[in-house]
């Protein structure tokens, strides 16, 4: 008989729980509790419903170490047949709390006008209201809109409308006339959103022990009104202007003003080189650049605005890092913050915002560039619907929510962060410094942040340095991560420093302003995994000649989008948006499918795992597999590790692809032994993948190249593997 979860707890011994590092005295009371709780669960055969008595028990607690969070995880799991059951959960929505949810509010009072009689409960009936979103995109859009704040001037005629061919994407919301900077700064009464809420908190790093600042709802728009006026005393409307910082209260203030008074922002990326902000300002033909002097992180400083004078020579507008005034002299023609603001004196205190067609551009951004030359995307007014309906949905961002997701304005995250919680009625949460440190993380105990998003290399880092400890997270009610493939044993950690809270995975890129894939509080959540489609989303998984699997079906291939998605890009500005998205892509009851480029897998139960990009497939011994696959298994082949990176690299002599495996590892002083660390992965990759991948070549590294958002740039280890082998070859 198959072993049950409670068995496999039963095999966990006193001296284990020691061993994970709870005082002998401790360990006996934790371990009457685990096995009382584990007593308490509604079936012993189930391990799923073991571990969700263990963590409503309240047993395993954020102060306790990682190892033993691991002991009692990875044990309860032990026999989990991933192959027939998918993903093992950790997290399961209440019946009692669902109904809380947006989405849950929202389907009890619609759900059974909408679905009839098949409506049940937010929960049973959440795969038929996604596929009414999808199939309903006027209903759903409608349903929604009521509970962002999105004042229109003028009410759109139709949400979507097809009947112009030429549009792949459709029209949507023809006739609306409005500014989405003023729907963010208005009072909302349905939100209990007033003057006086509080619109942002931060904390300038080294300041940690100090209260977190405030500024009201009135005190933001006056300050964008005032940065608005200024604005128009220099530019002609509809002028590209460029922000280049960090992501203070000062850029969000910038960013708001700039779209307020009808220009278009132009976001790069505060991590970039001259050379690559001077391409971004060419690309976007953007007139002039606020930046900051310089960078506070990790209380060191480093020159911005000289490598922005470098990179351009457009106006430069510059903000002091901290204090009133700036610690560099400007160049002819730029100007300090404090004279720019001056500009504004005299000015009227309100501001007309002004007022523009839903389709009107308002932003531009550039992807991240993994697969190539980053794409400089036009985002309209509504992709910022799209993100706040999203994270509204998915993350569950409610009023006076307070939202954190360190990020900047240059990567998608950051736009979507201020839109997604200004719409909402939520806070935004903003530190003004590394969000690698313990400062970050004592910010978030601080402003009593609960809904914190993150991206895998960050929660490594606070992993790696144990940076909660002695912090109280539990506060937080939502997690969020996204960027790349997270880590189970990192978001495990994560999850336990909040009480097990879940983590909304969140797949999308920059042209689809939201995710198409994602977790929701409807569903239960599995590490490194998402349990669903995005609301309104459609797509279906093609196999090698692109026909689409069954919907029902475990599969894995390449993902085609449905090609009616709101919010989504429909020019490029520096390539061709066809041939990127639609070229060559199959046609789906009746309409082309839009290119996305990931591989993703169906699992058994309805999960979606990322197994990376198109290009980084590989074909080993005639079987296709992802890098994603084969590091999920190499990471935990050896304690020493600290990430893994799979690539195919093909022999000089032509022949079949080869599997290479590079390292880095924890420790980057003490030499290891690369061929140890060879039959390490092999082992684990026979016992976890396939018998039949052999791993030919392992290096180890000391860092791996990343795009400046830090994704892993496979493509980029593939080149110099593939390089170093020509030169080996021609010795
Ligand atoms: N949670 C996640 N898990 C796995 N992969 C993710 C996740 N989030 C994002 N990704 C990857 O990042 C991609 C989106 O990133 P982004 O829009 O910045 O552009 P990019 O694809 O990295 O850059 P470019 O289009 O220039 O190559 C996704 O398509 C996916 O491959």
């Amino acid at each position: 008989m198959a072993a049950t979860a409670r068995g496999s707890l039963r095999e966990i011994r006193a001296a284990d729980v020691e061993a994970a590092g709870l005082a002998p005295a401790d360990a006996a009371s934790f371990f009457a509790a685990l096995r009382s709780a584990a007593a308490a669960s509604s079936s012993s055969s189930d391990a799923a419903a073991v571990w969700e008595a263990v963590v409503a028990a309240g047993v395993l607690r954020p102060e306790h170490p990682h190892a033993l969070h691991q002991l009692v995880y990875y044990s309860v799991y032990a026999a989990w047949d991933r192959a027939a059951r998918g993903p093992p959960p950790y997290w399961f929505p209440s019946p009692t709390d669902c109904k809380q949810t947006n989405l849950g509010r929202v389907m009890e009072e619609n759900g059974p006008k909408l679905l009839g009689s098949s409506y049940k409960d937010p929960i049973s009936s959440f795969n038929l209201f996604h596929k009414f979103s999808v199939e309903n995109q006027e209903a759903y859009w409608k349903l929604v809109l009521k509970t962002l704040s999105v004042k229109f001037l003028r009410e759109p005629k139709s949400i979507l409308d097809t009947s112009d061919g030429s549009k792949k994407g459709g029209t949507w919301f023809q006739g609306a006339v409005l500014n989405i900077a003023e729907c963010c700064l208005l009072p909302w009464p349905s939100q209990n959103r007033t003057d006086d809420s509080t619109a942002i908190v931060w904390r300038d790093e080294g300041l940690d022990d100090y209260p977190v600042n405030r500024m009201s709802l009135k005190e933001l728009r006056t300050q964008v009104m005032t940065v608005a006026n200024a604005l128009d005393t220099m530019f002609q409307k509809g002028d590209r202007i460029a922000i280049d910082m960090p992501m203070t209260c000062n850029a969000v203030i910038v960013y708001l003003a700039i779209i307020l008074g009808g220009f278009v922002v132009v976001s790069i990326a505060d991590s970039f080189a001259p050379q690559e902000i001077g391409t971004r300002m060419r690309v976007s033909d953007a007139k002039a650049i606020f930046t900051q002097d310089f960078i506070i992180r990790g209380r060191k400083k480093f020159p911005l605005y000289s490598r922005v004078m470098e990179g351009t020579s457009s106006k430069a507008i510059v903000i002091p890092a901290t204090g009133d005034c700036i610690g560099v002299t400007p160049r002819d023609g730029d100007i300090s913050w404090k004279d720019f603001l001056s500009r504004g004196v005299g000015r009227p205190s309100m501001y007309s915002p002004v007022y523009q067609s839903a389709d009107a551009l308002i932003n531009i951004l550039f992807s991240s560039g993994t697969t190539g030359d980053p794409k400089a995307i036009p985002w309209t007014q509504l992709c910022p619907i799209r993100c706040g309906a999203d994270t509204w949905a998915h993350l569950d961002v409610r009023p006076q929510d307070i939202g954190c997701w360190p990020t900047n304005l240059g990567w998608v995250m950051g736009p979507i962060m201020v839109f997604s919680s200004f719409l909402s009625g939520a806070t935004l949460a903003l530190y003004h410094g590394s969000p690698l440190g313990h400062g970050f993380c004592k910010f978030v105990q601080d402003a009593r942040v609960n809904v914190l998003g993150t991206v895998p290399s960050l929660v490594k880092s606070w992993k790696t340095g144990n940076l909660t400890k002695g912090l109280d997270w539990t506060k937080i009610r939502v997690l969020a991560t996204t960027g790349e493939a997270s880590d189970i044993d990192d978001n495990l950690w994560l999850s336990s420093r909040a009480c097990y809270k879940p983590i909304v995975e969140c797949c999308g890129g920059t042209e689809l302003a939201s995710s198409y894939i994602q977790g929701s509080l409807l569903q239960p959540q599995a590490f490194g995994a998402f349990s669903g489609a995005s609301m309104s989303t459609g797509f279906v998984i093609l196999d090698e000649q692109g026909n689409p699997y069954p919907d029902d079906l475990p599969c894995a291939g390449e993902v085609g989008l449905f090609p009616l998605y709101f919010g989504a890009s429909s020019q490029l500005l520096n390539a061709d948006h066809n041939k990127v998205y639609f070229d060559g892509m199959p046609i789906y009851r009746g309409r082309q499918l839009r290119r996305h480029g990931d591989i993703i897998q169906r699992t058994v139960g309805g999960y979606y795992i990322v197994q990376g990009r198109a290009d980084d497939t590989m074909n080993l011994g005639g079987i296709k597999t992802s890098s994603v696959e084969i590091e999920r298994v190499c990471n935990r082949a050896d304690e020493g590790l600290l990430e893994t990176a799979a690539v195919s690299i093909k022999p000089a002599g032509g022949g079949p692809e080869q599997l290479a495996i590079l390292a880095v590892l924890k420790d980057r002083t003490t030499p290891y032994d690369a061929n140890l660390l060879k039959s390490k992965f092999q082992r684990a990759i026979q016992r976890n993948l396939n018998p039949l991948f052999k791993v030919s070549y392992v290096k180890i590294v000391p860092v791996f190249p990343r795009t400046a958002s830090n994704k892993l740039l496979r493509r980029v280890l593939r080149d110099q593997l593939n390089q170093e082998l020509v030169n080996r070859s021609k010795l």
